[in-house]
């Protein structure tokens, strides 16, 4: 039994190998294509005012935010077409990772304050009854921009450079992998414009860096923090020397994770974010049902055909 067994895993590695070969060598050549020209040809099948959108290696998406002449500040187009790019990305069998960047000097200034838009929905009413109707509607819809980034399956890795402000610190808390530029600087700045933040910082990012008192330190002073200070508290994994140096690495991580089974990546996602939000017994339910179906997936198969054959397994598209 477990030599047929061993024979048809044989086949289906060499099968899976020769297909590997071709795209792998297609893989590296666009890697070393693709590092330093991210930011070239868009993506047309991505069309938004402040969102640019590139496939620099196969199954990655780069989402470029792109108002560099406003420090890619937050205006009432990016609210929306955060939600409509990162549902389409979740669609995407084309897309298997994420990398969220900025334009221009800065990674992003946060909420676009010269954009009336928001004052508009705050003072349509006279009545303040009427006034918190309409906001009790508008402000899930500003934190569903972010929690589209949570909801989509791919894993979304954020490179920061320069400035990341306010609505960008909620923005890239709900990202699954965090590098920055050693030139990079944070700043929890909602409290410095009136208001506690309420589209994610302060529900994600105590999660991440597991730290109640530094949280409400920098929640409350709105100091900045700086690169060193965001590696050693655990906010971002890697700091690199530059932004090329950045987008590079991010690139690298982006197509190992890219090459490997779609169903374990996602589904890893998914209980992730699950089991952050429930009890450990919870997450282990939650997780034991995922796997009845998950591990009947033919992914499961070709991965410990490719172990025994030592070869790299090619996964269909997801
Ligand atoms: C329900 C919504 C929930 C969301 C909440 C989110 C809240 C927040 O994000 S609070 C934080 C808001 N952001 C700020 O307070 C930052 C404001 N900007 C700055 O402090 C500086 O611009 C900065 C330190 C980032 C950079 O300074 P630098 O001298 O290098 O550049 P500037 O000349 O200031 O900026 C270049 C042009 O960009 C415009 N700009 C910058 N930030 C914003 C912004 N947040 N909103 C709108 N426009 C912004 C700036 O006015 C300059 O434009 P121009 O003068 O026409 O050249």
């Amino acid at each position: 039994m477990f030599s047929g067994l061993r024979t048809s895993l044989r086949l289906l590695g060499q099968q899976a190998s020769k297909s590997f070969l071709k795209s792998s060598t297609e893989q590296n050549k666009s890697l070393v294509l693709c590092a330093r020209a991210m930011s070239a040809a868009a993506d047309k099948s991505y069309e938004f005012k402040t969102l640019k959108v590139h496939s620099p290696a196969e199954f990655v998406k780069h989402v470029e935010l792109n108002r560099p002449e406003r420090l890619n500040a937050m205006n009432m187009d990016f609210w929306r077409e955060m939600v409509e790019c990162f549902d389409k990305l979740a669609e995407d069998e084309d897309c298997r990772v994420v990398i969220l960047s900025g334009s221009g000097k800065a990674f992003t200034s946060g909420l676009d304050l010269a954009d009336n838009g928001l004052f508009q929905i705050i003072m349509a009413d006279e009545d303040c009854s009427r006034k918190a109707f309409k906001m009790n509607k508008a402000i899930p819809k500003f934190q569903e921009s972010f929690s589209a980034i949570e909801k989509c399956p791919k894993p979304v890795i954020a490179a920061v450079h320069s400035a990341c402000i306010g609505g960008g610190i909620d923005m890239i808390s709900a990202c699954d992998i965090r590098f920055c530029t050693q030139d990079a600087w944070f700043q929890i700045k909602e409290v410095d414009v009136g208001l506690a933040a309420d589209v994610g910082t302060l529900q994600r990012f105590p999660r991440i860096v597991g730290n109640d008192s530094l949280t409400r330190e920098l929640v409350y002073t709105a100091r900045k923090f700086y690169s060193d200070e965001a590696k050693s508290i655990g906010f971002v994994s890697r700091v690199l020397v530059d932004k090329d140096q950045m987008m590079k690495t991010a690139l690298d991580m982006a197509s190992t994770i890219a090459a490997k089974s779609p169903v374990a990546v996602q589904g890893s996602k998914i209980n992730l974010v699950y089991s952050r939000d429930h009890s450990v017994p919870e997450g282990l339910d939650y997780n034991a049902k995922w796997n009845i179906t998950m591990l009947q997936s033919e992914d499961v198969m070709k991965a410990a055909s490719a172990f025994m054959n030592k070869t790299k397994p090619v996964f269909s598209k997801l």
